[in-house]
């Protein structure tokens, strides 16, 4: 078996600095380390077609290289620019107008220190792992023929299908209160969203998904020299031969978005049919495109076409650090799961990328997650609307108040819309501390003794020696900046103008969080040392004291 030493380039996955993904800031990856496998692989060009070394998959010279980029762009060919390898119209969206000498250099180096057995090159370039240069590690590669498309959904939707909207039996809702819960019912979160905008692309032959290897097929070529292009521009720290090689090479596959016959971006992988994995050696999106969805619909075609054309179960790949976010979204773990012995051996290894695996659901139409989602969020939906009557939305009570808060005009408890029909019964005065009322009172009974509790603890704080700041509002005119702090103001006036008029403090606690109000806002306007600020503590405790005195002695009247 020859293994070919350029195949032993270490690349590194960096992301272009010159096109950082708006959310993760870009660092640059340390160079990665790849061991040798074994490489019997078929062979990656048409001996016919392309100039190309066939003896096992491997290109041998950067000629070779440049034979394809001219033949796969139909460009000029240029042995130090990349642009030699744009299609004339059709090859991918990144312009290829970086200096890429340092890569060249470094390729350069890593080739030389690969062949002379992993010698000593410069800085990270001599980390190669060379004991693996000389074990022979046999793979047996099985060709991947599956070329189609992502196939269809083996499987349908795991949600139950929806039903048409179904009432609660027993309960008239009116219908502008359904339309409102219509209206408000959350179809979709961001993810659901853009998989469904890129499908309806899709079904309208905007945008379209492929996978291909090298097949000889003009427009083929085309597309994979644009992908080539994307990832040598958005992982530039990767030898451009590397790319060009494995992109190339049969026995890989490329999954790619072609939006108006350009490239867009792509997923570069070899599956181990025999092992049922899969190993994803790059994965980019030009820069203008990224994270609008594209990498996340990429991968869901990537995933159908792998369990439904490849056989596979599992994805392995060695994410570059600035890209290990963008693979947990995509359901890959830092954990390895899959048995060592499927894998080991098999996938070239990395020093500086971290291996993450995914495991591919047998079931889950990947392609279609966003029906599946929007039909289990409404079988949700049906069953709350089954077990509960909170999507019932009644109108709202026309509140309108006077001065101090107080309504205008008294609405009965029992009177607001929706309060009896979610189960409400008169003597249910919600769990007020004050129950001095027996349930068979009425609440003209219950309001009047509450009155009588809160117009006698109102006095005491009035008594008060501390309760002067408080008898009042306070006045703009003497603290103008008063109102730009305290939004909610309260005085022992205000209060009690709501307890005389027996409509306001519906409850106890009510009247108790008007109290708490007040202190709080004279420790929040006022600093500790102040004597607004001390009063407040000394009156509040007194109110306490006398609040749990009243009560007791209310429950004593009760028992
Ligand atoms: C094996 C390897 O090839 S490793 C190298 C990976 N490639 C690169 O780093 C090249 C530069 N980056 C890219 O080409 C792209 O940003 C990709 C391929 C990483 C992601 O493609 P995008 O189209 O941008 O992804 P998409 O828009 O679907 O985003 C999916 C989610 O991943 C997040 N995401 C995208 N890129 C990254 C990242 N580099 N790090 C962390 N999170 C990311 C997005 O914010 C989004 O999150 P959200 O769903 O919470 O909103």
């Amino acid at each position: 078996m020859d293994t070919h030493s350029s195949h032993l380039t270490a690349p590194n996955r960096s992301r272009s600095s010159q096109s950082p993904s708006p959310s993760h800031s870009s660092a640059t990856s340390s160079i990665h380390k790849r061991k040798l496998v074994s490489d019997d692989h078929a062979p990656p060009f048409p001996p016919s077609s392309l100039s190309a070394d066939t003896r096992d998959g491997a290109l041998t010279s950067n000629d070779d290289l440049e034979s394809i980029s001219a033949r796969g762009g139909g460009a000029d060919s240029d042995s130090d620019d990349d642009s030699d390898e744009e299609a004339p119209e059709a090859a991918n969206a990144e312009d290829s107008d970086e200096d890429d000498s340092s890569i060249r250099t470094f390729t350069t180096a890593r080739l030389d220190a690969a062949n002379a057995g992993g010698g000593s090159g410069s800085a990270r370039n001599t980390k190669i792992k060379t004991e693996n240069l000389s074990s022979s590690v046999t793979v047996k590669i099985e060709n991947s023929d599956g070329t189609k498309d992502g196939g269809a959904l083996g499987t349908g939707p795991a949600g139950p299908t929806a039903q048409a909207g179904s009432s609660v039996p027993g309960i008239v809702v009116k219908e502008d209160a359904t339309k409102i819960f219509t209206e408000n019912i959350q179809t979709s979160g961001a993810y659901s969203a853009r998989e469904e905008s890129l499908k309806r692309e899709e079904e309208a032959g905007r945008l379209k998904f492929v996978c291909l290897s090298n097949d000889g097929v003009d427009e083929h070529m085309v597309w994979l020299i644009g992908l080539k292009n994307i990832f040598a521009r958005q992982l530039p720290n990767m030898p451009k031969e590397y790319i060009v090689r494995l992109v190339m090479d049969r026995s890989h596959k490329s999954v790619m978005v072609i939006r108006r016959n350009l490239v867009v971006g792509g997923i570069t992988y070899r599956p181990y049919i025999s092992q049922k994995f899969g190993e994803i050696a790059f994965c980019a999106i030009t820069a203008d495109e990224q994270v609008k969805g594209y990498g996340t619909r990429l991968m869901n075609h990537l995933k159908q076409h792998a369990r439904d054309v490849d056989g596979l179960t599992h994805f392995l790949t060695y994410a570059d650090n600035n890209a290990v976010g963008y693979f947990i979204k995509q359901g890959f773990t830092k954990e390895i799961h899959l048995e060592k012995d499927r894998w080991h051996g098999y996938i070239k290894d990395y020093d500086g990328g971290i291996l993450m695996e995914c495991k591919i659901d047998p079931k889950l139409p990947y392609t279609d997650l966003s029906t599946m989602i929007r039909r289990q969020r409404q079988a949700i939906d049906e069953k709350i609307r089954e077990l509960s009557n909170c999507h019932i939305v009644y109108s709202g009570i026309d509140f309108q108040k006077k001065e101090a808060g107080i309504p205008k005009k008294i609405i009965k408890v029992e009177d607001i819309p929706g309060l009896r029909e979610a189960g409400w019964t008169p003597d249910q005065w919600g769990h007020s501390r004050f129950r001095i009322v027996s349930a068979s009172t009425d609440s003209a009974t219950h309001q009047k003794h509450l009155t009588a509790f809160m117009r006698s603890l109102l006095k005491s704080l009035n008594d008060h020696v501390d309760a002067w700041p408080f008898k009042e509002p306070v006045d703009a005119r003497d603290v103008p900046d008063y109102y730009d702090i305290i939004k909610d103001p309260m005085d022992l006036k205000t209060m009690s103008k709501r307890v005389e008029s027996e409509q306001y403090y519906v409850t106890f606690e009510m009247f108790v969080a008007d109290v708490k109000r007040m202190f709080f806002n004279a420790r929040t306007y006022n600093s500790p040392e102040t004597i607004y600020y001390k009063c407040s503590t000394r009156l509040e405790s007194h109110f306490q004291s006398k609040v749990h005195s009243g009560l007791q002695s209310v429950n004593k009247i009760q028992q």
